[in-house]
């Protein structure tokens, strides 16, 4: 019986968003809406991304699961406590189980390394040499067992972002929550940042809700996406579902962030990055008129590959592949391919058709 409670428990979601809503009043009495009717569950134990452009919606909805801000309408519940329930008390020990870390670390400057990690343990149980000994243990988890006597300003920002993920764990959370954690450091300090994130989930079997505007992220370390567009949840799934089938628009732009075969359609019109509506170079190719640039996802090549055979004879379509290539994500390939299409516009249309109806996900980019 004990035992089926605690599997229930680990079974059971950590975070459990229902319907939720969040509007906020400008200081002109203007409502505006941050969130919309979201709903989704993080699983205990896992590696959660969130992502979304600037203003989606992402810090506010990692706010609501801190307590920092309450809904508007719906239910947060966060280990089985409905957050907008707790009197202020309550959250207090709440929110001391959910750990945060930020994109500017928040350190303390005057303080050491040691006493930022320790900082959190002054209400804490524990005595003197027990946090002490916690704070020795966390800075060598962290890999900055030589740096307890420094001051953040003396540290590189890769460094005080261990030091604040050591301090943020102090307190024993069950949630560690990432605000765009890795925003300010470069790719390869980011990628150790990642690592030394899941290596605190496998670990200590912390819960991690990263967000960010990075697919890049979600790819590395998430096993779950959700993506956030303008305060609307468009899309949600395991990060190799939603990489091998995304079905938002704003999902397959996220993707082709990280994907070649995606940013090809830069070498049909020259791109336009800095989005003028003028082309940033010479366009590579140029498609004849009725001509399409088409890009395929699939995951399973000796089903995809009869497939095309069969477009090509019984629609009409001629492809001509530009590039083909295989992505890894969560340790399957996904592979892709980028073509020129010409061929009637019915048969072109019929053939899109055909492939999606065999789960091959299409994207007409040009
Ligand atoms: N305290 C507040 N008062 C008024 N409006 C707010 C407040 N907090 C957030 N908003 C608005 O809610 C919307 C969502 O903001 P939020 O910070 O959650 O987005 P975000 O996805 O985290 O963006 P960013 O990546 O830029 O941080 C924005 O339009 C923002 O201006």
């Amino acid at each position: 019986m004990g035992q089926d409670t605690t599997q229930e428990a680990e079974a059971s979601p950590i975070v459990v968003i229902d319907k939720v809503g969040k509007v906020f009043t400008g200081e002109d009495g203007e409502e505006k809406a941050a969130l919309s009717d979201v709903s989704l569950s993080i699983r205990r134990g896992g590696i959660y991304g969130i992502i979304g452009l600037s203003g989606a919606g992402k810090s506010t909805l990692i706010r609501l699961i801190n307590g920092i801000e309450r809904a508007t309408s719906g239910t947060v519940t966060v280990d089985g406590h409905r957050i907008g329930d707790l009197d202020a008390r309550q959250l207090r020990v709440e929110r001391r189980r959910i750990g945060m870390i930020f994109q500017q670390f928040n350190l303390m400057p005057s303080r050491t390394v040691f006493d930022n990690i320790l900082f959190p343990l002054k209400d804490s149980d524990l005595g003197k040499d027990e946090r002490r000994e916690r704070v020795t243990h966390l800075l060598s988890l962290v890999g900055l067992d030589q740096k307890a006597d420094a001051y953040p300003g003396e540290l590189s920002g890769g460094q005080q972002q261990r030091v604040a993920i050591a301090r943020a764990l102090a307190s024993n959370p069950k949630i560690l929550l990432c605000d765009e954690a890795t925003s300010a450091l470069d790719p390869a300090t980011t990628v150790s940042i990642l690592h030394l994130l899941r290596e605190v989930n496998r670990s200590l079997g912390v819960t991690v809700i990263i967000v960010t505007h990075q697919m890049s992220v979600v790819k590395e370390i998430c096993d779950r996406v959700a993506v956030l567009d303008s305060g609307r949840l468009v899309e949600e799934g395991s990060v190799f579902s939603v990489f091998a089938n995304p079905q938002a628009k704003l999902t397959r732009s996220f993707i082709a962030t990280t994907s070649n075969i995606a940013k090809l359609g830069e070498l049909v019109d020259g791109g336009d990055e800095d989005g003028d509506g003028v082309p940033d170079g010479e366009p590579l190719v140029r498609l004849k008129p009725g001509e399409k640039l088409v890009s395929i996802r699939y995951v399973h090549k000796g089903v995809f590959e009869p497939l095309i055979a069969t477009v090509i004879r019984r629609f009409g379509v001629d492809i001509n592949i530009l590039l083909s290539d295989v992505e890894v994500v969560d340790g399957h390939p996904i592979g892709g391919t980028t073509g020129i299409w010409s061929g009637s516009e019915d048969g072109i249309r019929q053939a899109i058709a055909y492939l999606k109806d065999k789960d091959i996900n299409v994207e007409v980019l040009r």
